[in-house]
């Protein structure tokens, strides 16, 4: 039985401070090698769950599992240091005073001299610091650091990497090229890590499965293209990627009357026919097509190299957003043709 359970299992999970709960009923599962990102607004609780799957604070109710032994049940909590988690943190947290060898020798005072010098020898090469080796954290730029900081987490071979906002002090382009990075890294290792950020692309980029944390609980637990394509509510609709929603009416179960046209998809919904509903429409879901009979006005654009996003007046007066390839050039205040060309069709009851 223990040899198919999943790495990780949280179980009806809640947890919080002194009496308050921050997120309750939290469950979900990371088999082997799996990278999960939970994601979710400022304050909604994603660094106390870490901190609980790290060991730091207790549960309310329910249990964390590894390997299918409980770690964290209301009446124990197995301490940090014996759960074999490696952890990445936002501020680096390298020891200033330690050159990088040392600091990546710092979890391996119980190997043997021999054993602990093949793995700082890995652990430079897999995260590309070999050069570095003799240098001391301030003479690295904050992606070295971080590498650093992974090499240290991963050198103790963890069950388990905890990462919390670990590119956050990074520019926005570092942050996406590293987060490609450690991904390939843990990837090339089998790592079961989990990731929190509130930066959707970090997630995206990183993750294999996301957790939308929000209101004190998962909001949506899966893939970032189905977080994306099929948001499982509103709050996931309006939280994950650019869109709007569009007003009509169910004509079937799966179609929908709005302004621009009859919308099919590929879920069929219960409600009656008639029921108004809101369709959610992605950038990507307009295509600009001169044979379509719907007509709207660009109000702004913005240029984004391969892409450009354009703002979109409708003639009820409604905005919408077209992503489009940059090489189809309109300018601001062109009136152009537009069509869905959506394969997913996501409403919610009015
Ligand atoms: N030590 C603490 N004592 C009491 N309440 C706390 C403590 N730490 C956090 N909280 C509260 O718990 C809630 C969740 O905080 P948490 O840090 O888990 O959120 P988060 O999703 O990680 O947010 P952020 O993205 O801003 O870091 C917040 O309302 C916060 O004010």
């Amino acid at each position: 039985m223990m040899a198919s359970a999943p790495l990780l299992e949280a179980k009806d999970l809640s947890c919080g401070y002194g009496g308050q709960t921050v997120v309750s009923h939290l469950s979900f599962q990371l088999n082997k090698g799996e990278i999960v990102s939970l994601l979710g607004p400022s304050g909604c609780g994603k660094t106390t769950v870490l901190r609980v799957l790290a060991g730091f604070q207790p549960v309310f109710a329910g249990e964390v599992r590894v390997n299918g032994a409980p770690v964290s049940t209301p009446s124990a909590t197995l301490p940090t240091e014996k759960r074999q988690v490696g952890m990445v943190f936002q501020d680096y947290a390298l020891f200033p005073h330690l050159s990088v060898a040392a600091n990546i020798k710092f979890g391996l005072h119980n190997r043997s001299a021999t054993e602990a010098d093949a793995k700082l020898k890995d652990m430079l090469e897999l995260t590309g610091m070999t050069a570095y080796a003799n240098a001391y954290p301030h003479q690295l730029s904050g992606g070295q650091q971080q590498r650093v900081a992974l090499a240290r987490a991963l050198a103790p071979d963890p069950v388990l990497l905890l990462m919390d906002e670990p590119f956050s002090n990074l520019d926005a382009e570092l942050r996406s090229r590293l987060s490609l990075d450690v991904r390939e890294i843990l990837k090339k290792r089998g790592i079961t890590a989990i990731l929190v950020t509130h930066d959707q692309n970090e997630a995206f980029a990183m993750a294999d499965h996301v957790g939308i944390l929000h209101g004190g609980g998962l909001q949506q637990w899966d893939t970032p293209y189905n977080l994306y394509h099929e948001p499982a509510n509103r709050f996931v609709a309006n939280f994950i990627g650019r869109g709007a929603l569009l007003p009509g009416v169910l004509t079937t179960h799966d179609s929908v009357e709005t302004e621009l046209g009859v919308i099919r998809g590929n879920r069929a919904y219960p409600w009656n026919p008639q029921q108004a509903v809101e369709v959610l429409i992605r950038p990507d879901d307009l295509v600009f097509d001169d044979t379509s009979p719907q007509k709207a006005k660009i109000i702004d654009k913005i240029f984004a190299g391969s892409s450009t996003l354009y703002r979109l007046l409708l003639s009820s007066g409604r905005k919408l957003e077209a992503l489009t390839p940059s090489h189809q050039d309109f300018p601001i205040n062109a009136e152009v043709a537009i069509r869905l060309k959506a394969e997913h069709l996501i409403a919610f009851k009015k």
